[in-house]
């Protein structure tokens, strides 16, 4: 039988596909670009030789879930998912199968992919990734990482844990068509958080509620004002809706006082008059305010209100009984009194719901009651205003914030994450004997790969950002230079240590702070947990507290922040928490830091970096884009942005993935 990594072999050359073979990688999500990941993975035989001795955890100190799983530090390929399979996922996740379903991600994805290549060693674990035995300590046994997860927390999280350890990790995400991969080393690129992301868009409220041109503003009224007013909570806590500048203050007041009138008609939920008090009220009482206001329809067409006892009446049929089955055809575009009938139905369904106790219903895409409402509810202000009605499917796209995941854009970013890896792979010392890891001082930031010109030479083995855009007509593929850490960025900047904890420790906050004194040389310095800022020069009352109060296993993998609060500052510190064996064993039972000797830089001055380059534009390109966080992103924004961010680039920067005839992959250099 042909060996199924001869075309690895063939492209990479021997000594190269053998330090694929030794290396150790940790792959964390199963779904859609992690099952492909792993796939390729097992492909190219990444982890199917057996690892010489390692040295991958410090000498220093061994954390004790390390301690406790030396031995299991062999196997090739890590596989972490918190997840079980939901039938969903099997349109594009092709390691699962019907009868998978419910069963654990991560066990499957192993279970499958150890078949198409029996010499990798895969190790699977049904968890979470914030877990405390993924401590920096695990992270460190790796040669790298891939991240291929749906959130932003737990991309942020891995992208701090391979701060911490040292580690390249390769970033990726998919949205619809589009798809993008990042490679991320410590002091020598832009890491996941150098650039702000995006925050989800909000409406301004006029546009909203007074003066709606599109669906979508239809689509965010009916989900985030009358949906929340009648059945849950308040617009207030929408944030899909904001009050901005441009809004017309006198108008936000009117809005107010018609968003009371309506929890006044809410009283009478249960009541005969229901249904007729909120249609008149905001289909009709509502619009004719409005359109009362004659300067607000100068360039605009005004509303047209309807009446609940007009459309009912022009209705031949059981209203709630029509609403019912015209509710089944969800992929038509409903007629104004179908939408009428809809809406009535829906109404009286939730307020069933209501009634026998459910206190507060929430918009829930697949929650077809109040999906029904939401879908009418629009449409019928969308007939008020003149804006086209879709139907509910389209609707739910658009209300549920859904990007259709792609299993062909999520294939083809899986096979870019692998080819990045062997870049970075490529870039790496070889081994002489076990992991080429970081002694004791090396994760300060000396290791920079920018020119005196501040042009980036080639980084990590000439690995790029790749972006994937597979509806373009022109290229599919296109690249851009990686660029170096910015140096204001928060999350890199900073040097990072270990704090290691030994396990029942009674250490107070004091202690730290004493030991943190010690290696600083001085006092002038806060310390800030997730609790927020626990020890500055002026507050020092939390310094009895027991540091398990910060720092302790149900809290997962804290972060402690060391901030020079000095004239001249140095740069913070970051000290990722290590949770030491019992005593007893070799590891010393009070607290320790490492590395031993801290040679903080001092923070740049905040008008240049670190190559004397004005903040933002470290060589030039424009900021990268990130994707991948579907939830807070319309499909739409996020194509732009993406098409955008390709059409920027220079074509010099770019490369060509080629796959040939043979089945090697060329890797321009
Ligand atoms: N903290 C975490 N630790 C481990 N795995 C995680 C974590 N957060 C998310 N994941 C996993 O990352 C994967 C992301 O895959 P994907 O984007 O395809 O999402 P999905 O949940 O499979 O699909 P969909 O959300 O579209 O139904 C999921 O399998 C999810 O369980
Ligand atoms: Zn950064």
């Amino acid at each position: 039988m042909q060996r199924r990594d001869r075309g690895v072999a063939q492209s990479l050359g021997l000594p190269i596909t053998k330090r694929v073979k030794e290396s150790r990688v940790l792959l964390v999500g199963a779904g859609g670009i992690g099952c492909e990941v792993l796939k390729n993975l097992v492909c190219c035989g990444f982890g199917s030789l057996p690892a010489p001795t390692r040295n991958g955890a410090s000498a220093v100190m061994e954390s004790a879930t390390e301690a406790a799983s030396r031995e299991d530090k062999q196997p090739g390929i890590v596989v972490i998912d918190l997840d079980t399979i939901d039938l969903s996922n099997l349109n594009r996740q092709f390691l699962f199968r019907k009868q998978h379903i419910k069963k654990p991600k991560a066990f499957v994805a192993k279970e499958t992919a150890s078949a198409f290549n029996p010499s990798v060693n895969i190790d699977a674990h049904h968890a979470s990734i914030f877990d405390h035995q993924y401590d920096v300590g695990f992270f460190e046994t790796f040669d790298l990482v891939f991240n291929a997860l749906d959130n932003l927390a737990a991309r942020r999280h891995v992208n701090k844990m391979c701060l911490a350890a040292n580690v390249p990790l390769v970033e990726s995400g998919t949205t619809g068509f589009n798809g993008q991969v990042q490679a991320i080393k410590k002091g020598v690129t832009e890491c996941y958080d150098c650039n702000p992301k995006p925050v989800q868009k909000s409406f301004p409220i006029c546009t909203i509620r007074s003066t709606p041109s599109q669906p979508i503003h239809c689509i965010v009224w009916a989900k985030s004002y009358l949906f929340p007013e009648i059945f849950g909570t308040s617009e207030e806590d929408s944030a899909d809706v904001a009050v901005t500048e441009g809004d017309n203050a006198e108008e936000v007041a009117k809005l107010k006082e018609e968003a009371e009138a309506l929890k006044k008609v809410r009283s009478l939920m249960g009541k005969s008059e229901f249904a007729q008090e909120v249609f008149n009220k905001v289909f009709h009482d509502d619009i004719e305010r409005l359109r009362s206001m004659s300067e607000m329809w100068q360039s605009r067409k005004p509303p047209e209100s309807l009446t609940f006892e007009k459309l009912s009446r022009e209705i031949d049929a059981d209203i709630i009984k029509r609403g019912q089955a015209l509710a089944i055809q969800d992929q038509s575009t409903w007629s104004l009194h179908d939408n009428f009938s809809v809406f009535c139905y829906s109404l009286d369904a939730l307020s069933n719901r209501s009634q026998a106790g459910e206190k507060v219903i929430e918009f829930d895409k697949d929650d077809k009651n109040t999906l029904d409402f939401v879908a009418s509810a629009a449409n019928l202000r969308s007939a008020i205003f003149d804006i086209p009605l879709h139907s509910e499917w389209e609707i739910k796209q658009m209300a549920g914030n859904i990007i259709p995941a792609i299993a062909t854009s999520n294939a083809l970013t899986a096979s870019l994450c692998v080819l990045e890896a062997f870049k970075i792979i490529r870039s790496q010392p070889a081994k002489q004997q076990g992991l080429a890891k970081p002694t004791a001082n090396n994760n300060l930031p000396t290791e920079t790969q920018s020119t005196a010109s501040g042009k980036a030479e080639p980084m990590l083995g000439g690995s790029k950002m790749v972006f994937l855009n597979s509806r373009s007509t022109e290229r599919m593929i296109t690249t851009q230079n990686l660029v170096p850490p910015n140096p204001a960025c928060p999350v890199c900047s900073p040097v990072y240590a270990k704090l290691g904890v030994p396990a029942g420790t009674k250490a107070t906050l004091h202690e730290l702070v004493l030991l943190l004194k010690e290696k600083l040389g001085h006092d002038e310095f806060s310390v800030t947990t997730d609790a927020g800022m626990v020890f500055d020069p002026d507050l020092d009352e939390n310094l009895p507290k027991p540091l398990s109060e910060y720092v302790s296993e149900s809290k997962g993998n804290a972060f402690i922040t060391v901030s020079d609060e000095s004239d001249e500052p140095k740069v913070d510190l970051i000290l990722s928490t290590l949770a030491l064996p019992e005593a007893g064993s070799a590891s010393s039972t009070t607290l320790q830091i490492e590395p031993t000797q801290l040679n903080l830089p001092y923070k740049p001055k905040s008008s240049e970096n670190a190559e004397g380059q004005p903040d933002g534009e470290a060589n030039g390109e424009p900021a990268p884009v990130s994707i991948g966080e579907g939830a807070n992103k319309r499909k739409r924004e996020a194509d732009d942005e993406v098409a955008d961010s390709i059409r920027k680039k220079t074509r010099g920067d770019e490369e060509v993935h080629v796959v040939q005839d043979d089945e090697a992959i060329l890797i321009d250099d």
